[in-house]
């Protein structure tokens, strides 16, 4: 690895219009069998999705990835999904029981078109045998793997089968990885995105640190063909969990799928909880985003997602804000 940065670091460089409007530009990205609205997928976490929202998702035209975190009501949701004619996209971990809930599937035919392998390590052995068996179980499934950050991980990964990889260890905001261990690629995951994805010969997943919508833009820039996003969709109205009201203004929660109030137990806790404020309608956050993706395909000077692809770019350490806050 030469240089680190992170999407705070980086501003990519205008390339002459190509439209009349942004309405001409087209985000959207194909991803195995199906063509999605969005390069963009909501973390799978328990704060961030659930079968309503993964309904939601689906029937619209965006990914979904639905979490690992209620074993039991995963055939329920594939047959659920089967029956709406809706793309079923599952996660799975690597513990024994999870042998079983692939062969299970398996015998009752029941064929997820994505499952995504959830670990934090997954530059593993655990992981690649439980890529090599869900390929013998479940051949037709679109196997992403992850969490990675080098390209040996993506290349080892790749090799066993992975369809596409899931780039990120450490840079979420609910995450204590990187003060916990001393490792990670928080701080750094742009550049990791890029380092991993020269390696790549499969799509990648930018996973983790995106604080703004044009950071969906700079992952694209950087390699990734779809950017897995959990704060910036915590806190929606349909957001699991409850309402709560502080001081006259209202919150959600927004945990770690490795905090204590995910695992019941203090055992290797690396997440942490915190209150997002109330953000309204998912939908409303979707439509900006693709507005602002729009607009990003503009300044790249195209009109598909593909033109961002190229664009130059500088590095500007942590000034692009100029003291500015986001929002
Ligand atoms: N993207 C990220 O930066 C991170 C994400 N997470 C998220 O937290 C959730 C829980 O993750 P995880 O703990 O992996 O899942 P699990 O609790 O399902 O653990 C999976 C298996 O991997 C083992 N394991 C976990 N971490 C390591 C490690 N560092 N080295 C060797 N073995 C390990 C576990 O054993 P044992 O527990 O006995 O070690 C267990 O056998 C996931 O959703 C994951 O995505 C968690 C941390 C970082
Ligand atoms: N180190 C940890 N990482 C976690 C945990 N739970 C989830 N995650 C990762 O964060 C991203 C979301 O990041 P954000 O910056 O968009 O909020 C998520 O997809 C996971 O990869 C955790 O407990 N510890």
């Amino acid at each position: 690895m030469e240089n680190a940065f992170d999407y705070e670091d980086i501003q990519l460089v205008p390339a002459k219009c190509l439209v009349n409007s942004r309405s001409e530009c087209d985000t959207s990205v194909t991803l195995g069998d199906y063509t999605f609205k969005l390069p963009v997928v909501p973390a799978n976490m328990q704060t961030i999705v659930d079968e309503t929202i993964a309904i939601k998702l689906a029937d619209n035209g965006y990914f979904y990835v639905m979490h690992r975190f209620e074993p039991e009501k995963r055939i329920p949701f594939i047959e659920d999904m089967k029956s709406r004619k809706l793309i079923s996209s599952i996660s799975v971990g690597v513990k024994d029981d999870e042998y079983s809930f692939i062969e299970e599937l398996a015998r009752k035919n029941l064929l997820p078109e994505y499952i995504t392998i959830d670990i934090a390590h997954g530059h593993s052995n655990a992981v690649i045998k439980m890529i090599k068996h869900i390929k013998e179980y479940l051949p037709t499934s679109f196997v992403i793997a992850g969490n990675v950050g080098t390209p040996e991980a993506v290349r080892e990964l790749e090799h066993a089968g992975a369809d596409a990889t899931k780039v990120g260890i450490g840079p979420g905001k609910v995450c204590i990885t990187k003060i916990k261990t001393g490792f990670g690629t928080g701080g750094w995951q742009l550049a990791a995105l890029r380092w991993c994805a020269k390696a790549a010969s499969k799509p990648i997943i930018a996973d983790g640190g995106i604080r703004t919508h044009g950071d969906i833009a700079k992952s694209v820039r950087f390699g990734a063909s779809m950017v897995m996003i959990g704060s910036l969709f915590a806190g929606h109205e349909e957001s699991p969990g409850e309402t709560i009201e502080k001081e006259g203004k209202l919150y959600k929660e927004y945990f770690g799928s490795a905090s204590e109030f995910q695992k019941g137990e203090k055992k290797n806790v690396e997440g942490k909880k915190m209150l997002v404020e109330h953000k309204g309608s998912l939908q409303d956050t979707l439509n900006e985003m693709e507005q602002d993706l729009q607009s990003s395909i503009s300044y790249a000077g195209g009109n598909r997602l593909e033109a961002i692809r190229t664009v130059d770019y500088v590095i500007v350490k942590n000034s692009i804000f100029n003291g500015d806050k986001v929002y």
